[in-house]
């Protein structure tokens, strides 16, 4: 029997198109094991979940409308004369970079809508990775394994604002002209190297010829190649540790509970996708953003007035805005501290943040892996530092814009700047206090809830003459969710004694880290979660309502 006629190969022969496609992919890509190890992978399902979509969908609007802007943008300082369709700007010289901007505003089809849906992607980018990271930090989503995954989006979202930065700074408009000048000034307050690295940077002299085409390819390829790759490792990371899950029935830090990758995600992602691109796209249709043309071509000799940068960079500006304006002036060089000591606080604050992980895992001492999300309200101290950095973003930001609060709500300029500058010490220990109460007040409220039930608002009145509210018994599944939260106990010193009398050196790290437990889950710090006993005792005591 010739091969050709056997059962197998006959059957083989008739299979549909496709799957003779996918045998044919198999045998040379092993694309079977991968899709059964993967298309059936479980995620669990909750709102804020979809933040990280919100970033990866609009970073690939942002990619396409980016390579349509290419094909028409160029990057170069050379001087020109205007003659497009714009009159206002008619016959003035201008760059290279500006004109070929205002060109797509008026001449490309479609251009003005597509720069706009850029940069209005770039802004919600931003504002997504900004909550995304929230979410992430108040769930205590970063912690063991994900510490290098909070890293890579650490570096995106910083990246994310250089390249922004550079983005609004192509046109080589008025206002972003003044926003690289800005740039240029805190480089040259750099002790020592600050004047050799603008020199660098701009080839020569401030601004010089040649900025706009080095932005450029750092804006269009270096960045963004970085990200690219960085969230590609970030979603890869995602992937292998599984997602994280907030508590309830059925889920355990062994199991992912949820719905799986194909067909449900896949749909859902894609609709998704659709959904933020056409908010995004409705939004830059009808609201403009950078009117390049309003406010003209950049020119040393000029500043804008109403220079605002995008919001991300709104803090560092902030911080530089309400610095008092301090120098120290030594053997014939001067020491800008004005603009020095915010361009070290920049970092600074970034860099807590970037290792927060690892400092509350030092504090814990806790090494194993966590896949079930926190509450909020269930880690005050966390919560509280996270609300008390909000707060010193949010401050900073009025500081970047002191001069719009001051016109918009006819305040003293320097009145915002002083609110500002005892806001900026006073604001986060305020929040950090505040939301410390309201937390172990919540917490309190769970406990409550637990242990007599939920308020039903029916009053009653009993024989003997006494109302009582009649409470109802939480369902199981809600004691659970209530109390399935571990509380840590603040670490102690060791004995400074050994067996043999001998006293041991406590290091000051031993006793730093003791304090910081003590601040995290000390008596003040949580409400000791109800036990079954207590439950038993008032469930089954007389009298309970
Ligand atoms: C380009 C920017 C980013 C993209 C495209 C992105 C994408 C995602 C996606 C799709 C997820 C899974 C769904 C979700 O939990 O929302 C995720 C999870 C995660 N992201 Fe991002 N992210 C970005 C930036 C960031 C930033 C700025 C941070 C923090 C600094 C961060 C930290 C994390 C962590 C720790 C997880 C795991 C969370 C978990 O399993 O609960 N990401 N990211
Ligand atoms: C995270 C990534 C990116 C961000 C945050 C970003 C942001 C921006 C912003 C805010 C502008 C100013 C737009 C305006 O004129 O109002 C801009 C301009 C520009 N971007 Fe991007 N961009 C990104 C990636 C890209 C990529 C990948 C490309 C190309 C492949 C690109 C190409 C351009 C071009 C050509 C301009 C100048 C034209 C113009 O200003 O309209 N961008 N970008």
């Amino acid at each position: 029997m010739s091969t050709a006629n056997s059962p197998e190969s006959r059957s083989r022969g008739k299979a549909p198109a496709g799957e003779r496609l996918a045998d044919w992919a198999d045998g040379r890509l092993g694309i079977y094991s991968l899709a059964k190890a993967n298309m059936r992978k479980i995620f669990p399902d909750h709102w804020s979940f979809m933040l990280g979509e919100v970033c990866m969908y609009s970073f690939i609007i942002i990619i396409l409308t980016g390579v349509y802007l290419t094909l028409f943008f160029h990057p170069s300082m050379n001087e020109v004369e205007y003659h497009g369709s714009y009159v206002p700007l008619q016959g003035q010289l201008m760059s290279e970079a500006f004109n070929s901007t205002l060109h797509i505003s008026f001449d490309v089809r479609g251009g003005l809508l597509i720069r706009q849906i850029h940069h209005w992607a770039a802004l919600i980018f931003l504002a997504g990775m900004f909550v995304h990271m929230m979410r992430v930090f108040f769930t205590g989503a970063f912690r063991k394994p994900r510490e290098v995954n909070w890293l890579f989006g650490f570096l995106l979202f910083v990246l994310g604002m250089f390249t922004g930065f550079t983005g609004y700074s192509l046109p080589d408009d008025l206002l972003s002209g003044t926003g690289v000048r800005f740039m240029e000034g805190a480089i040259l307050s750099v002790p020592i190297v600050g004047t050799y690295i603008s020199f660098f940077l701009f080839g020569g002299e401030f601004p010089g010829g040649d900025f706009v085409a080095r932005f450029y390819s750092i804006h269009i390829l270096l960045l963004p190649g970085i990200m690219l790759g960085l969230m590609v490792a970030h979603l890869i990371l995602v992937f292998y540790h599984k997602h994280t899950q907030f508590a309830g029935p059925g889920k355990s830090n062994k199991n992912v509970v949820g719905m799986p990758l194909l067909p449900v995600y896949m749909a859902k992602a894609g609709g998704f996708f659709f959904l933020v691109f056409g908010v995004i796209a409705i939004i830059a249709a009808i609201a403009q953003i950078n009117p390049i043309w309003a406010i003209g071509p950049y020119r040393p000799d000029q500043v804008s007035t109403g220079a605002q940068p995008d919001w991300y960079m709104g803090f560092a500006e902030g911080l530089i805005r309400f610095m008092p304006g301090w120098e120290i002036n030594l053997w014939g060089h001067t020491l800008v501290l004005g603009v020095f000591i915010p361009l070290v606080l920049f970092p600074l604050v970034l860099a807590v943040i970037a290792v927060y992980p690892f400092i509350e895992a030092w504090i814990t001492g806790d090494k194993r892996e966590h896949h079930i999300l926190d509450r909020p309200r269930n880690a005050p101290t966390r919560t509280a530092f996270g609300v008390a950095w909000i707060t010193i973003y949010m401050i900073t930001l009025v500081g970047g814009g002191n001069d719009l609060w001051a016109t918009h709500f006819h305040l003293s300029i320097n009145a915002v700047t002083w609110f500002v500058r005892i806001g900026f010490f006073v604001g986060p220990v305020i929040a950090f206090v505040v939301t410390k109460r309201i937390c172990l007040g919540l917490q309190r409220r769970d406990r409550d809830k637990v242990l007599h039930g939920r308020e039903t608002g029916t009053i009653k009145r009993l024989p003997h003459g006494e109302f009582i509210e009649v409470h109802e018994p939480l369902s199981q599944e809600a004691l659970h969710t209530l109390t399935a939260h571990e509380q840590y106990q603040p670490l102690e010193i060791g004995p400074t004694v050994d067996e043999n009398g001998v006293e041991r050196k406590v290091k000051a790290t031993e006793k730093l880290r003791a304090k910081l437990s003590e601040t995290y889950f000390g008596e003040e710090s949580q409400i000791p979660k109800p036990t079954v006993e207590e439950y038993k005792e008032i469930t089954s005591g007389h009298g309970h309502h």
